[in-house]
């Protein structure tokens, strides 16, 4: 394996979750393996997506059950909240996942160069400290950022890698977009205190998920006190004297908020990375064009995660990253990851899990369908009086009783989905979920008992 031809059989371009499965698992291999990461190992997920923002969700959470609890017996005298002390104990965790995430690369013996890097030429790569390499192989792993729409007056927006490092919360806080993002922080502002508006170019939200789960989540979110503008787009944001923002949307009169912040998609990181110099084809949106092994046109440099974008989830990336090494470096027979059927969900409140087929979807390409529903109150939420609905849909093809979709939202429905996202990729049907008996009382026992 090892080629002194070059200094490195494989450099890494972006150590997040892609770049870091596919760096140590080549390394495991028996590959020379460096990297470069221009700011914090671990990337996006890490450092600023996946795990603050779950933290924060757990943080917000705690505002409807300090609530919930006096239902329950509880008094709870004195409760406050302290933005600070959340934010801060969050950092310290990052910092300490950081950490982590630098021992496993050193201890699979990867040489991580904590700089940028560029392409330069065939083969060949220069950090910003002017350092050139040479490597075998080259993986782009430097995932997205936020899109931030251009319009007068966009500087003074945050997108969500400011939010996390916010001195305050907001009183008043607008958020573009209708998407995960959106939502999942509409969601945690709201809970914290902030008075939230979601703003909406079209007036859908969450479009890839069924209707039944977007229209139950705009409910809910309405009955919080989260208000939706949709249809409306930017025009421009003032900065008034007193600090707050000016902002004016069409369809809408001129309003004020504290902050705005952008969650209207994210954009593959290609700016700057010399992919021109040696001829890697692009897509529309700037996103690497590869085959199903992750291969660019180029043959020695492949790409993963978000760059690509396929489908930007974490475990996607890590998946990625995986079969890469797996096939470049490994006497294993080279293997495609399997985009179908992915699981996802939305750290809302409540959360929204989903798998497989939306209904609309499985009608228009099966046609003949059943659906199962289930509407009902989590036991909790009735003992606290808390009137929030769960909404659990299994879309079953009638043409042989294979559960081809399953959706859901309601406390802990993505912990549910991973199971059940099981039994819908290896294609069980709705006749096996029947003959399993249900779990008493939980809310996952409604997946078996659907009639
Ligand atoms: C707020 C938020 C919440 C999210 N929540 C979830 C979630 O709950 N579940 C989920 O599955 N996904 C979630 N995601 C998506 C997930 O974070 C991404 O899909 C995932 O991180 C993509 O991994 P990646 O390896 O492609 O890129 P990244 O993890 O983004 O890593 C790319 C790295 O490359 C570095 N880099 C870029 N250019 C260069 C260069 N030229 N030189 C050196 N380094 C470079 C970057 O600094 C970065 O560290 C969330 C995203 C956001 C923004
Ligand atoms: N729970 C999770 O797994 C999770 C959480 C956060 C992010 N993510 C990943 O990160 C990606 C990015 O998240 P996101 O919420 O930014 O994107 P998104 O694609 O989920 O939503 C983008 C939203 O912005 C709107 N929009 C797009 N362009 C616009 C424009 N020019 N003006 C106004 N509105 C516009 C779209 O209509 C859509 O509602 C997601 O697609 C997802 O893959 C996943």
């Amino acid at each position: 394996m090892p080629d002194t031809e070059y200094d490195y059989d494989l450099f890494t371009i972006g150590i997040g979750s892609g770049g870091t499965r596919a760096s140590r698992v080549a390394s495991a291999h028996g590959a020379r393996v460096a990297a470069a990461e221009e700011y914090r190992v671990g990337g996006t997920c890490v450092i600023r997506g996946c795990v603050p923002k779950k933290m924060l969700v757990y943080g917000a959470h705690f505002a409807e059950d300090i609530e919930d609890a006096a239902q329950f017996g509880w008094t709870i005298e004195g409760k406050s909240f302290d933005w600070v002390k959340l934010r801060d104990h969050v950092q310290t965790d990052i910092d300490r996942l950081e950490g982590l995430y630098g021992e496993t690369l050193d201890n699979h013996g990867v040489t991580v160069f904590r700089e940028r890097a560029e392409i330069t030429g065939d083969h060949e790569i220069t950090l910003s400290s002017g350092k050139v390499i040479t490597a075998k192989y080259i993986l782009v792993a430097t995932g997205a950022r936020p899109f931030v729409p251009e319009f007068p007056g966009s500087e003074h927006t945050i997108t969500s890698n400011e939010a996390f490092h916010l001195d305050e919360v907001p009183k008043r806080i607008l958020i573009a977009g209708g998407g995960y993002i959106a939502n999942e922080f509409a969601g945690i502002f709201n809970e914290f205190g902030s008075r939230v508006t979601i703003v909406n170019r079209s007036d859908v939200i969450l479009r890839s998920y069924d209707a039944a789960l977007q229209d139950r989540l705009l409910k809910i979110s309405l009955a919080k006190g989260i208000e939706f503008c949709f249809n409306a787009e930017f025009e421009s944001i003032e900065k008034n004297e007193d600090g707050s923002l000016r902002v004016k949307m069409t369809g809408h009169d001129a309003r004020d908020f504290d902050q705005v912040m952008i969650a209207t998609g994210r954009v593959p990181n290609i700016e700057g990375l010399g992919l021109d110099k040696v001829g890697v084809e692009l897509g529309k949106k700037g996103e690497i064009k590869v085959d199903e092994f992750s291969k660019t046109n180029v043959d020695y440099i492949y790409a993963v995660g978000d760059v690509t974008d396929r489908v930007q989830l974490t475990p996607v990336a890590i998946r990625e990253g995986q079969a890469f090494a797996d096939s470049v470096f490994s006497d294993i027979e080279p293997y495609a990851v399997d985009h179908s059927c992915i699981p996802s969900a939305v750290f809302s409140h409540p959360p929204i899990a989903a798998v497989g087929m939306t209904e609309g979807e499985a009608r228009n390409s099966l046609g003949n369908i059943k659906v199962f529903q289930s509407d009902f109150r989590a036991m909790k939420n009735v003992v606290a009086g808390r009137n929030e609905r769960s909404l659990y849909k299994m879309i079953v093809d009638a043409a042989n009783d294979k559960i081809v979709g399953i959706h859901m939202i309601g406390p802990e429905s993505p912990e549910i989905m991973q199971a059940a996202a099981i039994a819908v990729k290896v294609g069980l049907t709705k006749a096996d979920f029947d003959s399993t008996t249900a779990i008493h009382p939980t809310m996952a026992e409604e997946l078996v008992l659907f009639k």
